[in-house]
């Protein structure tokens, strides 16, 4: 294992090297004297719990964060990009969380956008493809629509946009948090397939078990410093996690199940049915059925999970739920009273949460500080006279921001300027305090969120139905599904396949079969 002071700054076989960076947003400290190399022809995982300040550090190399301080080196050249532009200058891509290619464009449209305006021919555009194509296992379609493609598909795309240009770094943040497990291993081969070739690769994830596949080497940041990382054969699995946590979080607490109940509390076949969704068929405008025949029960005190890989349905199956897909055949229920065309006001009247899957889009007002987030759908408990009772307003989000351990400046800042996972927690924070709470729909409630995150979180759920809630949870993870729910279905081809209890011996064959369509 190697220390911050140990980590060598020049010379060596380092691509890219920082010296002492350093990144102060307000009264936040994002880097606090980060100093690492990245070596030539290496993968690269940078680690860190939320917060921690991983993607600042990505976004200084790419330009659009400008250090305060400190110095980088690009290869024998000092390196300080003005933005991305010169970052892409100078050899230097990279893939964010979020996309940033133009749903109704062609691939081929979005592929010229992202090479500066300089119009290649199509014919050298598809030379250029098929050889990314054979070189690193990146296939894409020019002439498809980048609305028709699947999410793994589009991450493809900004991947090739990022070759095109024909980087010697490559940054990617957190690509593996929206993929299934084969297109883990397919992200994996590419990286390795980049390394071979000479090109480094710096890679942000939460998945402990990927870095030790994919990473040669690791840097760990914690609030904003370097506090160890260096060549993954001198470093363990619990070694890393020391590093990220402290020694504040107990190693066993971060990487415990969910709680299971001690007893037996399976739910009874008579306990009253919450949610239920009947005979729902959604078709998108281009004709393509969506979700059909949806019939699903959930009964109080339940966790019933979908799993199932990503573009089965589940996404229009969260917007029924959450009222901003209307479907076309039908209903949704809750507790008896037909939601199905409700207003998001008499949903939550109802004691119906959703964690939408898409929180930048559908979960939260960047804009407004993390108070007027948390208080959003529930404003009237609020009102006081013909103003908004401000100060209860700030105390319960000082409540919240404790209970769910949000890394924030505090109540008032603005809630787009926390890191992803924290901005997560906070619409969790909102959704599990709705009042009268009687149906937990939660979509990929644990993505993005780091190790001690995500336990926290499935505990929550489990605290929610052991307190009477029907709880849906969507998720690409089948482990945190059978450590949570108590029974599991199948999305495939827009249908629910399957009800899998997850106690049984064989659960996982069982969900595995339903996966590939076989009854
Ligand atoms: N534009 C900004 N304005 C104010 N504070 C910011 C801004 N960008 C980042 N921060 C703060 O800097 C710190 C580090 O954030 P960063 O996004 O780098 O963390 P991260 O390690 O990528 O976290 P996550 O795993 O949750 O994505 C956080 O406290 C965050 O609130």
């Amino acid at each position: 294992m190697t220390t911050t002071t140990d980590i060598p700054v020049t010379g060596g076989d380092s691509l890219l090297r920082l010296d002492s960076v350093a990144k102060t947003f307000g009264t936040v400290r994002a880097l606090h004297d980060v100093t690492m190399a990245v070596r030539a022809g290496s993968v690269h995982c940078i680690l860190g719990e939320n917060g921690a300040g991983k993607s600042t550090l990505c976004n200084t190399i790419f330009g659009t964060v400008s250090p305060d301080r400190g110095r980088m080196m690009l290869e024998d050249d000092e390196y300080r990009p003005r933005g991305p532009a010169d970052a892409i200058d100078s050899g230097v891509a990279m893939v964010h969380q979020h996309f940033s290619l133009i749903p109704t464009m062609s691939v081929a449209d979005n592929l010229v956008l992202g090479s500066g305006g300089f119009r290649r021919p199509l014919r050298q555009l598809r030379e250029d493809l098929d050889r990314i194509a054979d070189d690193y296992g990146l296939g894409v379609d020019p002439t498809a629509m980048v609305r028709d493609l699947s999410v793994v598909a589009r991450q493809r795309v900004e991947i090739v946009k990022s070759l095109l240009a024909g980087p010697r770094l490559i940054l990617l943040d957190e690509p593996t948090a929206v993929l299934d497990p084969a297109e883990i291993d397919a992200l994996i081969e590419t990286c390795h397939a980049l390394a071979s070739s000479g090109k480094s690769v710096v890679l942000i994830t939460h998945k402990l078990g990927e870095v030790a596949r994919v990473a040669d080497e690791a840097t760990v940041l914690r609030a904003g410093t370097v506090v160890g990382g260096g060549p993954l054969a001198d470093i363990t699995r619990e070694e890393l996690l020391e590093m990220m946590l402290g020694e504040a979080t107990p190693l066993a607490d971060a990487l415990r199940p969910a709680r299971r109940p001690a007893v037996d509390t399976s739910v009874a076949d008579d306990a009253p049915i919450c949610l239920r969704v009947n005979g729902v068929r959604v078709a998108h405008a281009d004709g393509r059925v969506a979700l059909s025949g949806v019939d699903l029960a959930v009964r109080a005190g339940e966790i019933v999970g979908v799993a199932g890989v990503e573009g089965n349905g589940q996404s229009e199956l969260t917007s029924v739920l959450s009222g901003a897909l209307r479907p076309d055949e039908g209903t949704v229920t809750v507790d008896g009273e037909d939601l199905t065309t409700a207003t998001q006001a008499r949903r939550t009247r109802a004691g119906l949460a959703v964690i939408p899957e898409d929180r930048h889009a559908e979960g939260m007002i960047g804009a407004m500080s993390v108070a007027e987030n948390l208080a959003l759908p529930r404003l009237p408990q609020y009102r006081r006279w013909w103003l908004l009772d401000r100060s209860r307003m700030r105390a319960d989000a000082q409540t919240a921001i404790a209970e769910f351990d949000v890394r924030a400046p505090g109540p008032d800042a603005p809630l787009g300027s926390l890191s992803g996972g924290n901005q997560q927690k906070v619409v969790l924070a909102r959704e599990l305090g709705t009042p009268g709470l009687r149906v937990v729909v939660a979509a990929q409630p644990t993505r993005g969120l780091d190790v001690g995150a995500v336990a926290f979180v499935l505990d929550r759920l489990r605290a929610a139905a052991d307190l009477g809630a029907a709880v849906l949870v969507t998720s690409s993870e089948l482990d945190e599904l059978l450590s949570v729910c108590d029974r599991i279905v199948v999305a495939y081809r827009g249908g629910l396949h399957g009800s899998v209890d997850t106690r049984s011996p064989h659960a996982a064959r069982e969900i595995g079969n339903l996966l590939t369509g076989v009854e």
